[in-house]
């Protein structure tokens, strides 16, 4: 029908979107790392802050390509960017883990971040989130779209002007809803579950100062580009 069917202009904006996904990929694979080698807390806290830095410059690429996002107050869209970096990176931990790969490998990987100095209160909602998305099995396109939902949150902190936001967050969200019909098409609620990883999302981002400050060792060194988005230092 009419209503379900993804329309010219939407396929270029997930075209868009998914493209840009691919191009900003996280330059040196974090889980091949972790397999390979069992590290200290002091080193895992190096390798976080350095892939969470790289990360954090391959979001901003891939914002600016979100169709509309560069037309927003330029204030505004430091403010997404900022509201947003801790959950795009969970959100991309995420998609890490439920890569698809040999079980003993997942296994191993679950191993290492459990011991890499995380404090151990934070496992539990980590790896159930982790798990939660891993279930969803989401297509790229669906990956993509989800980030950049994720992003264009209109009640992030010191937005000036939401309904801009809104705007475009909505016209992802149509998107997405109608990709999850098209994909998924046996579960009515795919689309449903996939916006409620964002609420789990949130509260899981809502510990990160506690999470880096607990980081079982002394004297947390950040990037400048950490200390500005984790508000830390
Ligand atoms: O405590 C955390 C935190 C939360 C909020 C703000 C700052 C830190 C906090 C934050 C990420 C992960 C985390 N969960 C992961 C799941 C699978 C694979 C790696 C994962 N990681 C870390 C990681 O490097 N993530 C990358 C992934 C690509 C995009 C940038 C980030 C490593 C770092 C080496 C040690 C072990 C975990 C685990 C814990």
């Amino acid at each position: 029908s009419k209503k379900l069917e993804i329309n010219r202009e939407q396929r270029a904006l997930m075209k868009a979107i998914v493209d840009a996904y691919n191009r900003h990929q996280i330059p040196e694979d974090v889980a091949k790392k972790l397999l390979q080698d069992q590290y200290s807390p002091e080193e895992n806290f190096l390798l976080l802050t350095e892939m969470a830095t790289s990360q954090v410059q391959v979001l901003v690429e891939f914002t600016k390509n979100i169709p509309g996002f560069l037309s927003l107050d330029r204030e505004d869209q430091i403010a997404l960017l900022k509201g947003s970096a801790v959950e795009a990176m969970f959100l991309r931990s995420a998609q890490v883990f439920s890569r698809k790969m040999p079980t003993e490998h997942t296994d191993v990987l679950e191993e290492r971040v459990r011991k890499s100095g995380i404090p151990d209160e934070f496992m539990t909602p980590m790896f159930n989130f982790y798990k939660s998305i891993g279930e969803l099995h989401m297509v790229q396109e669906e990956q993509a779209i989800l980030t950049a939902i994720t992003i264009l949150t209109p009640d992030r902190p010191y937005v000036k002007d939401p309904q801009a936001v809104e705007r475009l967050q909505e016209t992802m969200l149509d998107v997405l809803r109608k990709l999850c019909v098209l994909q998924h098409p046996q579960e009515q609620q795919y689309f449903a579950r996939l916006l409620g990883r964002l609420t789990e999302l949130r509260t899981l981002s809502h510990y990160h100062s506690e999470m880096l400050a607990s980081w079982r060792m002394n004297d947390h060194k950040f990037t400048p580009l950490l200390c500005e988005i984790w508000d830390v230092q």
